[in-house]
């Protein structure tokens, strides 16, 4: 595998000589043009970079009250509740949260191969000729921001919440030029790859419905509109989650016809336009589904609200591997998939590889919790990096199936956790926290949501959206706590040595 190594590697110098030349030359010959008119808050996601790895003495006091709140539900509980959260709620919850130790578990020792992509080349002699001397570096003044994102992704993780590099991404997806937008084939509903000036790339999903629409109660679950607004709060709730496994989201508002249609070089896409009976600019680009003048995609009259998120690493540095979830639906009006006729199915799953080893059996679990919060229905496949084999995280990618309804939950999603009744610990007690109301899943989930640029338009969740968490994370924890009634082997134990008093709350 030698020569593959040095291969990649010589793929990844070239692409960045080619970056680094361009973005040198961009920048000389013509400066960035902010053309978006949201300010972003200079306090964007990622930098929090106090590792306060005590537990704050005004919220552990919470955490006994709300105790003795549930023990016995009497007024004076109540009252005293009250009154610590209002004390606290004084401050940042999704700051006090992300500086709790369960947000600051000490990262796992990584060694060379744990890191997906490797910069510098092993060096022979003759090599060395071939080359510039050019001396790479992870310093922020050589890389574009999109670039050290890329080489922080490791085995266990796509990036580290605190990494500077990842809100800039966040900041600079929303805010620099598009230098031009194409289709992306694969999957079934429209999406456009945007390039901006630094070779960085985004995956745009457009606004296609009012984002309180409800899906309507007779479409399947296949036949849902995706919604950008989805994939942005699916971002944030897997960060909220402390999972790190979404590809960072950003809402911006785009111009249909300067940023799309003049500069798209994609003929496919640009015949699809039209302008509409109200005089509106509307596409519809060319896919499996929606993709027609019945189901356009329209501006007001040219503005368009959409998602981008960061694109991971080409395949051809980085292959991927497309995993069928065990749960996977029948995706059929009429069959049943088999975990919904056998209620032992989990037995099965739990002797298979890549389950029956390692953490992929309670990584799947963790999916299915971030999918039933937020009722995402559509999780058929999951991929890791081929690199990395079995021990690896799961990327939690193509959300805009998700948040569709408030109204009802989708017990369904949560099969899987109650059929296996196995659970990372660290999981568990993230989940546990949330639920306090120090921490409160939708306040921080509100919280979080406000860095988004959207949220100047309308809150990307409406409130039932919202709240919906903070039911869904209550049957989630009922479901464990039943385990925890039946089995004995229910906790996964990731805090294995680690000193378990610092984490309880
Ligand atoms: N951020 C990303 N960077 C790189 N590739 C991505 C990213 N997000 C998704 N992809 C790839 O693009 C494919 C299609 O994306 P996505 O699943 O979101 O679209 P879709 O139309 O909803 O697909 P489907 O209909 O199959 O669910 C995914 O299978 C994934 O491999
Ligand atoms: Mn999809």
């Amino acid at each position: 595998t030698g020569w593959i190594a040095g291969w990649l590697s010589f793929c990844l110098s070239v692409r960045l000589l080619a970056s680094y030349v361009s973005v040198t030359f961009l920048f000389v010959s013509f400066m960035p043009v902010n053309l978006s008119s949201h300010k972003l808050p200079s306090r964007m996601n990622g930098d929090f970079t106090n590792m306060a790895v005590h537990i704050d003495h005004k919220v552990e006091a919470s955490f006994n009250m709300v105790n003795e709140k549930e023990k016995d539900k009497n007024l004076i509980g109540t009252k005293m509740a009250t009154k610590v959260s209002q004390q606290v709620s004084s401050r940042s919850k999704l700051e006090a949260l992300f500086s709790h130790p369960l947000y600051n578990l000490p990262r796992p020792h990584l060694l060379e191969d744990d890191w997906l992509l490797k910069l510098k080349p092993k060096q022979s002699d003759s090599e060395e000729d071939a080359y510039d001397r050019a001396n790479w570096t992870r310093s922020a003044e050589t890389h574009p921001a999109w670039l050290r994102y890329h080489l922080g992704i490791s085995r266990w993780e796509l990036y580290d919440r605190k990494d500077p590099s990842v809100a800039e991404v966040t900041q600079q997806m929303a805010t620099q030029r598009i230098l031009s937008a194409v289709q992306k084939s694969g999957g079934t509903q429209l999406k456009l790859i945007m390039s901006f000036p630094n070779y960085g790339q985004a995956l745009l999903k457009p606004m296609r419905q009012e984002r309180d629409a409800e899906t309507d109660f007779n479409l399947f679950y296949f036949s849902d509109f995706e919604r950008h607004n989805a994939e942005i709060a699916a971002f944030h709730l897997d960060r909220v989650l402390g999972f790190c496994r979404i590809p960072p989201v950003v809402g911006r508002l785009i111009n249909v016809t300067t940023e799309i249609r003049a500069i798209t070089t994609d003929h496919k896409l640009s015949r699809t336009f039209f302008t509409s009976p109200v005089g509106n600019l509307c596409f519809h680009g060319q896919c499996e589904y929606y993709c027609s003048t019945e189901n356009p995609v329209c501006g007001r009259p040219q503005v368009l609200e959409v998602s981008l998120a960061s694109m991971l690493p080409d395949l051809s540095l980085a292959p991927r591997r497309s995993w069928r979830s065990p749960w996977r639906r029948s995706y059929s009006r009429t069959k049943l998939a088999p975990w919904e006729k056998n209620p032992d199915y989990c037995d099965t799953v739990k002797q298979t590889p890549p389950y029956s080893q390692g953490t992929r059996l309670v990584d799947l679990i963790d999916m299915v919790i971030l999918d039933f919060l937020m009722s995402n229905m559509d999780r058929h496949h999951y991929e890791t990096f081929e690199k990395f084999g079995n021990d690896t995280f799961l990327l939690h990618l193509d959300n805009g199936r998700a948040f569709g309804r408030h109204s009802v939950d989708e017990p369904s999603i949560l099969v899987p956790l109650r059929q296996c009744c196995r659970i990372r610990r660290s999981t568990l007690m993230r989940l546990r926290l949330l639920s306090l109301p120090g921490f409160r899943l939708s306040d921080v989930m509100r919280e979080s949501l406000s860095q988004d640029p959207l949220e100047s338009v309308a809150p990307l969740l409406s409130v039932q959206h919202l709240a919906v968490l903070d039911r869904r994370l209550k049957t989630i924890l009922q479901a464990v706590h039943t385990c925890l009634e039946h089995h004995d082997d229910v906790i996964h134990d990731d805090l294995q040595g680690y000193d378990v008093n610092l984490y309880r709350h």
